[in-house]
């Protein structure tokens, strides 16, 4: 009777069938010690090596008050404004932002590159990535952290709502829990939003107020990380500042936000659309100058109390939440006014009813409380400001925008 073909007697001998083994184990060893750079970009860049690291320490070295911060988002708007001014008075500072595409990736480049040239290294992650902030928080012993990545925007929530789930609520759980691990742990400073009070009516707008009717999802995503801070502090003793920024602009700033695109829109003898209202104090925002929120975020960061540690006798963790805004809300129409002077160009208006979008129809910060604890003191009126950010926004796209400093 023939032997099934699984019992055939192989033709190789024992020699050969023992050397195919041991060639098997080697090569499994070698790929398990030495994996091949993988897709993953965190594995591509923990691969890196030294050179990463030592950009990585270097960036974050403390050259006063030994200050080291950790700024996620520093390729963003309000992130490159921070790290620049945090670099500039002497602390160490390391920047994280995953570069996404919500708007052109290349004005965060840009932004990076500017950043380089300040010798802030910017490592290109998602600050959900736990493994990748494990491992900056090995490389560097931050004392503070200066959260502000997250998806930004009102209207985008209805496109992609997972975006903010995962960024503004999944993203700050990882960096809180990356913090909470620490030793010691850092004093952690986060940006909330003007978009808190929803549809509030009582202006102008005090942190003691109700922030429980959130308008749009991105609204409510910032509650939410309001809460978890909240959470952190109680049971880990972190200490958590959060900012509610108001509608902040400058240069370098964001392609989503109103004042840019209508400035572009006014360039292009393209219509714009002001909503209803939109001339008179009904449809408004508390404009706020970048230079004026980069103020308030150092008086965050240095009246940040840092946990003592283990060890010691602990006091109650710090939890603190502040209004940033200018305290001068402009109706949007009159904000199309300025940038037609500005521009010197009559702007094409189309009015429409305002969308149940997520957007909230005024904002007003009552300031109060920054003034007193962090020594908060806006001083750009928008007119300024917007002339500013026009002439950044004229260099930043002719020919020569490349080589703006700021
Ligand atoms: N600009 C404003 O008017 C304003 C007002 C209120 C609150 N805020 C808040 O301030 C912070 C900064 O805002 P901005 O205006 O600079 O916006 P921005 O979009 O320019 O900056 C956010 C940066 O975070 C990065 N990012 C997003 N998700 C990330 C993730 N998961 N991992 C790593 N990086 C990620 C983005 O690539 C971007 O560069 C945000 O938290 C925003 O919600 C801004
Ligand atoms: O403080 C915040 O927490 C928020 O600030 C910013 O949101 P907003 O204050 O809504 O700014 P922005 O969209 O520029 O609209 C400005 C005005 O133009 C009106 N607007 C807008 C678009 C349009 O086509 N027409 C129009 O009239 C519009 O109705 C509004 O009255 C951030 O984007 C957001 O991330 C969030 O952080």
């Amino acid at each position: 009777m023939d032997r099934p073909p699984y019992l055939h007697r192989s033709r190789f001998p024992t020699r050969t069938k023992l050397l195919a083994l041991w060639t098997f184990i080697f090569l499994a060893l070698f790929l398990f010690l030495f994996p091949r750079s993988s897709s993953d970009p965190t594995r591509r860049l923990l691969q890196a090596g030294p050179v990463w690291e030592n950009r990585i320490r270097l960036s974050a070295r403390s050259h006063s008050h030994s200050r080291r911060v950790l700024v996620t988002g520093a390729a963003g708007f309000v992130g490159l404004h921070v790290s620049l001014a945090l670099k500039r008075r002497g602390d160490g500072v390391l920047g994280i932002d995953n570069f996404n595409s919500y708007y052109e990736s290349s004005l965060k480049r840009s932004r990076a590159a500017l950043l380089d040239r300040a010798e802030v290294f910017v490592v290109e992650g998602d600050v959900n990535d736990g493994t990748l902030l494990k491992k900056l928080f090995e490389l560097v012993k931050f004392t503070h952290v200066m959260h502000l990545a997250a998806q930004a925007g009102v209207r985008y929530a209805m496109q992609n709502p997972s975006s903010y789930v995962q960024s503004n609520i999944a993203g700050l759980v990882s960096v809180l829990e990356v913090c909470k691990s620490a030793n010691p742990q850092p004093a952690i400073v986060w940006a909330s939003s003007s978009s808190v009070y929803g549809l509030n009516s009582q202006v102008p707008f005090s942190e003691k107020d109700r922030t429980d009717q959130p308008a749009s999802l991105y609204a409510a995503t910032k509650k939410a990380g309001e809460e978890i801070a909240h959470t952190y502090n109680h049971i880990y003793g972190l200490s958590i500042t959060g900012l509610r920024f108001f509608t902040v602009y400058g240069p370098w700033g964001r392609p989503d936000m109103a004042y840019f695109f209508f400035t572009q829109d006014i360039l292009k003898g393209k219509t714009i659309k002001v909503f209803e209202g939109a001339d008179q104090k009904s449809v408004a925002r508390d404009f706020t100058y970048i230079e004026d929120i980069v103020k308030g975020c150092l008086g965050a960061l240095d009246t940040a109390e840092r946990s003592t540690g283990s060890g010691g006798k602990k006091r109650k963790a710090q939890l603190r939440v502040f209004n940033l805004g200018n305290t001068s809300p402009v109706a949007v129409n009159e904000l199309v006014n300025i940038l037609e002077k500005l521009l010197d160009k009559k702007a094409r208006r189309m009015v429409f009813p305002m969308p149940r979008n997520g957007d909230v129809p005024f904002t007003h910060a009552n300031i109060t409380l920054a003034q007193k604890e962090l020594g908060y003191k806006p001083t750009t009126n928008l007119e300024t400001g917007l002339k500013e950010f026009v002439n950044w926004y004229r260099l930043y796209y002719s020919k020569s925008g490349m080589n703006i400093v700021l």
